[in-house]
């Protein structure tokens, strides 16, 4: 019997079962309680009746199992069908009903057996792909190995394999932490440079610690940032411009501190709506970590960003975050494909973060014009009866009168600078402080550890009337500690410093190898980070490893927004972060009052992040139980 025929039999012998049920229960609704004369009678009626519905559920749910099973095996027959299929099933789920399945189900059955072409075709089509993108993958890593200079050391390549340089990247994908780690105990460690695959980039010319410092100092002609910005962004014109960074450096880091109680006030209200205000204290409600944080932090970052209306659109903040995991996963894709095959591809593969890009533009076009327009009139006429928001926008607009190009001041590119900002800001905040709630509730003495925190946090507010004010955060250093030691065994990623050669003749390193045009170099984050002699008892999260540092070693320099070739998590010298402080204030400020207001059970294991080449993702199934604190 072919499979669909096998349907067509399980729809229909279905069917009269389902009229007698459906006879069954409806006499059964006629007949309840008013029906029958006296009480015992009654009670025993009702009891029968909530059996039947009970026993009909179950067979419902029986049936629903048995169609999705037989519907799935039908999928592989014809694209029709499947489509068919997902129809019925998303009907099924999101109706919690076996009808809809039915008429579907039934209207699919009605369909002829489709001709064998069609079958023959999508087997064909499919081969023929698989085969495509295997000889693509297998000739660009072949080429890409090239590149590397042979005296090299290869860690994770065997040069003996069939399709050594395709297995070579496929281990970069899955095995990266254990080949970064492996290399620089072997070759990093005794001043040698070596390579490690990646799957998706050109295999990394991985240089040792002493080197990182001479990295971080080169100019951008000669070595740059690793992307591909022109694929899934476009906008050069908006991208090369100094202005997000100048107005970061200038602006954003000098009102770190200032803007507290907008950034706390914004804190509550996203907290309250996600995990619960104060009339919900005692009730426990599980989370997901990094979703839930990731829709706080994308509100408090807005806040300073585009100010208080546009910042509690939750439609205009998740499309940010969104945006920026889309631009990522599309540059992960894009980097399987050769060079002249990557301007097609992309047509493809940035559709869904150009999607998101138009839900943010469609809030932020008509925020920056007004903006300008009211900028002008209170210049023009300071008795126009507006306020300026002292907030990112208003530093942009201020910033573009004084400039000319149409780049620095049109409403568009104004406007997509925001998007951009966002892209920077968001995620990497969101996994900084999803890390610490997983490493501080996961770790086993969590309870210690969070009382310790409090404390700090209490302490230090008593001494200003409960206001976070900048020297207050500052003063905080167990929970400064805490987070800098998080980022440190969990962090962002397996590598930093990550530069491609731009110098068409190559570049020279301190010791005299010349690394070639277009090769990607960089450090490895997790060997040093990981390197006992920089760590002792590298792999056990120590919330108050800094903190001692500073307190009984007299380190003064071990605070979280310090980068040193020893500390990587905001890379290092010219490049670092420029974002890091206002990163910083925001994680402490959450971490402070998710800290004093809530409690989040401790956690059985810490869910491991997941490796791929050379980025760490939290995981984002993890959960969370939280209830509000009661206040006594
Ligand atoms: C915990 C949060 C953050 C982490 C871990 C982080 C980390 C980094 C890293 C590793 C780089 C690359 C540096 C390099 O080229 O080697 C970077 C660059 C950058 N970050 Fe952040 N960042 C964070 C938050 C922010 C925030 C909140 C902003 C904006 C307000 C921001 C703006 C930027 C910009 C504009 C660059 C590019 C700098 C350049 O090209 O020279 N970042 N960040």
């Amino acid at each position: 019997m072919s499979k669909l025929a096998a349907l067509r039999d399980t729809v229909e012998r279905s069917e009269p079962r389902r009229r007698e049920r459906r006879e069954k229960s409806a006499g059964a609704e006629t007949q309840e309680p008013g029906n029958t004369r006296d009480t015992e009678d009654r009670g025993k009626h009702k009891m029968d009746y909530i059996q039947q519905q009970q026993q009909q559920q179950r067979q419902q749910h029986q049936q629903l199992l048995r169609l999705t099973r037989n519907l799935f095996k039908c999928s592989l027959h014809t694209p029709l069908a499947f489509a068919f299929d997902l129809w019925t099933m998303l009907v099924s789920v999101f109706n919690s009903s076996i009808t809809p399945t039915f008429t579907l189900a039934g209207f699919r059955a009605l369909l002829p057996d489709l001709p064998l072409i069609i079958v023959a075709t999508t087997v064909a089509s499919t081969l023929f792909f698989t085969a495509f993108f295997f000889i693509v993958a297998a000739l660009k890593s072949r080429s890409d190995h090239s590149r590397i200079p042979k005296e090299l050391p290869f860690v994770g390549k065997n040069d003996k394999e069939w399709f050594s340089a395709l297995r070579a990247n496929w281990r970069g994908w899955f095995q990266s932490i254990s080949l970064y780690v492996q290399g620089y105990q072997k070759y990093s460690k005794n001043g040698k440079i070596f390579v490690v695959p990646t799957w998706t980039r050109a295999p990394q010319i991985l240089l040792p610690p002493s080197m990182a410092t001479w990295l971080s100092m080169q100019p951008e002609h000669l070595l740059s940032f690793p992307v591909q910005f022109k694929y899934t962004v476009g906008h050069p014109h908006i991208l090369n411009n100094d202005m997000v960074e100048l107005l970061i450096k200038r602006e954003l880091t000098k009102t770190v501190g200032t803007l507290n109680e907008e950034i706390i006030e914004e804190i509550i209200k996203s907290t309250d709506d996600l995990y619960g205000g104060s009339e919900t204290a005692g009730e426990w409600r599980e989370r997901y970590v990094f979703d839930s944080l990731a829709r706080a932090v994308g509100r408090v970052v807005s806040r300073v960003f585009v100010g208080a209306e546009l910042c509690s659109n939750m439609e205009y903040v998740n499309a940010g975050t969104n945006f920026s995991k889309m631009v990522s996963i599309s540059s992960y894709i894009l980097h399987l494909f050769p060079e002249f095959l990557k301007p097609a591809v992309s047509i493809l593969v940035t559709l869904p973060s150009k999607y998101y890009a138009r839900i943010c533009m469609k809030h932020l076009e008509p925020l920056v014009a007004q903006r300008i327009k009211d900028m002008r009139a209170k210049a023009a006429d300071p008795t126009y009866a507006w306020e300026e928001p002292n907030d990112y926008v208003s530093w942009m607009v201020r910033e573009s009168f004084k400039r000319t190009s149409e780049t620095d001041t049109s409403v568009y590119n104004l406007a997509y600078r925001i998007v951009m900002l966002n892209f920077a800001a968001i995620v990497t905040t969101t996994i900084a402080c999803a890390n610490t709630v997983l490493d501080v509730w996961s770790a086993p003495d969590a309870e210690e550890i969070v009382e310790e925190l409090r404390g700090e946090i209490m302490s230090v507010l008593s001494e200003t009337n409960g206001v976070w004010t900048k020297a207050a955060v500052n003063k905080m250093h167990r929970l400064d500690s805490t987070i800098r030691e998080s980022s440190r065994v969990s962090g962002i990623g397996g590598t930093s410093l990550a530069r491609q050669v731009r110098a068409t003749d190559g570049v020279t390193l301190p010791n005299g190898f010349v690394v070639p045009h277009n090769a990607t170099i960089g450090v490895s984050m997790d060997g040093i980070h990981f390197d006992p002699e920089n760590y002792p008892d590298p792999k056990k999260f120590d919330a108050f490893r800094f903190y001692r540092e500073r307190m009984e070693g007299g380190k003064r320099n071990v605070d979280l927004g310090t980068t040193s070739s020893k500390y990587l998590l905001f890379s290092h010298g010219i490049h670092s972060c420029p974002g890091r402080f206002f990163a910083i204030n925001d994680i402490k400020l959450m971490m402070g009052h998710l800290l004093l207001n809530y409690e989040i059970a401790p956690r059985p294991r810490r869910e491991p992040n997941i490796s791929l080449g050379d980025i760490a993702i939290v995981p984002e199934t993890a959960t969370m139980q939280i209830r509000r604190r009661v206040k006594v």
